[in-house]
């Protein structure tokens, strides 16, 4: 068999752990030929592919390094137009792939379902993403990274906070889902967290930091980049206009500390964590992760289990449909026991 793999979308800590499994496993168990294709679907786009043989040594040693050593794209749209998907046939059809292995967020496997539906082209879905808002999957890999450097931001922040006796407003990624912010938020001891799954009250906030001034004299706050205050519409950084997805968030943390700052006595501070939460080598735990999820993609290509992506259920490695995740986006539910454990414990959530 002729394998492709390419990744898509944002980077992540592990993405190497998954291309390295894979390949292995492709290679070891399937005698498979795997091909680098690169910066995700950029690379199957234009005149002629753009990619690079995976071989054994070329996958070896990259297990720890984080980004991916294939590039990535997320801006590229080969469902365009007629042109571009006629690209992509002839491309793939040139290479000869048998099937691609897609290695991306909601986004990237969205592509992927677009593809097999609209040129045929087989492929095998990894769930990837800081945000760990890909439907179906309680976990992928980079999100206990991204949790881990967040947690560490936070906990710097808290003893300069502590020391000018301030309001500090930390900012973290996650786009339209909170879970960063919130296991961030609970790790790092924030004192409010707020989630794009809940518009905020300005007034409880503002009631919570003034307490806060009387007794602890500094407050922390942890706040998701797709957050907003009910009735505000969403801080956006960016337009992408010729992205499917052409919102990039970010920012929001700003503008609290401009709401905040005229109604206290503390001064209010803010920082954006941005792309460090996103860079960086990855936590064991996301190597184990991401070397699962790329020998379990191999499993489903040697069995010719294609449009499927491979997922975290109940704690097991498994699988499932990718129409099932493509143009969804998995964000916590109201009653998820993390939020009701923040509330009993006295963290608010900007509500009164
Ligand atoms: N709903 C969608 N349908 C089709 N393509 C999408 C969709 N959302 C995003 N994309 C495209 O998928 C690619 C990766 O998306 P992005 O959200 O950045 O990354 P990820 O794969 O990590 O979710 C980009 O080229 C983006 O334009
Ligand atoms: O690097 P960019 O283009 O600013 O994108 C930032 C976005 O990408 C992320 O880091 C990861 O999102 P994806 O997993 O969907 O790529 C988001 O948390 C953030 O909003
Ligand atoms: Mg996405």
């Amino acid at each position: 068999m002729r394998v492709g793999v390419l990744t898509g979308g944002g980077d992540c800590p592990g993405l190497n752990a998954v291309i390295r499994a894979v390949t292995k496993s492709l290679i070891r168990q399937g005698g498979c030929e795997v091909l680098g294709i690169q910066d995700g679907f950029e690379g199957l786009m234009g005149d002629a592919p753009r990619v690079k043989p995976l071989s054994w040594d070329e996958v070896s040693g990259i297990l720890h390094i984080g980004g991916t050593i294939l590039g990535t794209s997320n801006s590229a749209n080969p469902l365009k137009n007629a042109e571009t998907l006629a690209q992509v046939k002839r491309n793939v059809h040139t290479l000869g792939l048998d099937v691609v292995v897609s290695i991306g967020g909601d986004g990237t496997q969205s592509l992927a379902y677009g593809l097999a539906n609209a040129v045929g082209m087989q492929c095998v879905g990894v769930p990837k993403t800081i945000d760990n808002d890909i439907a179906n999957c309680e976990r992928s890999f980079g999100f206990d990274t991204a949790v881990a450097t967040a947690t560490e931001a936070l906990r710097r922040i808290e003893s300069t906070a502590n020391s000018h006796h301030r309001v500090m407003i930390v900012e973290t990624m996650g786009r339209n889902a909170g879970w960063l912010a919130l296991e961030a938020g609970v790790a790092g001891a924030a004192d409010i967290i707020l989630l794009p799954e809940i518009d905020y009250d300005l007034q409880t906030i503002i009631d919570v930091c003034k307490a806060r001034e009387q007794r602890q004299r500094y407050t922390i706050i942890c706040i998701g980049e797709g957050a907003k205050e009910s009735g505000q519409s969403l801080t956006v950084r960016e337009r992408v206009e010729h992205s499917p997805d052409p919102l990039r968030l970010g920012g929001v943390g700003h503008v609290l500390r401009e709401r905040l700052q005229p109604h206290l006595k503390s001064e209010v501070r803010a920082t954006v964590l941005g792309h460090v939460q996103r860079g960086g080598d990855p936590t064991p735990f996301d190597r184990v992760l991401a070397t699962q999820f790329g020998h379990h993609a191999a499993q489903l290509v040697l069995s010719g289990q294609f449009g499927r992506m491979v997922t975290l259920q109940n704690g097991a490695i498994g699988s499932v449909e990718i129409a099932t995740v493509a143009n969804t986006q998995r964000q916590i539910a109201a009653d998820h026991p993390l939020l009701t454990m923040a509330r009993d414990i006295g963290i608010c959530l900007g509500q009164p």
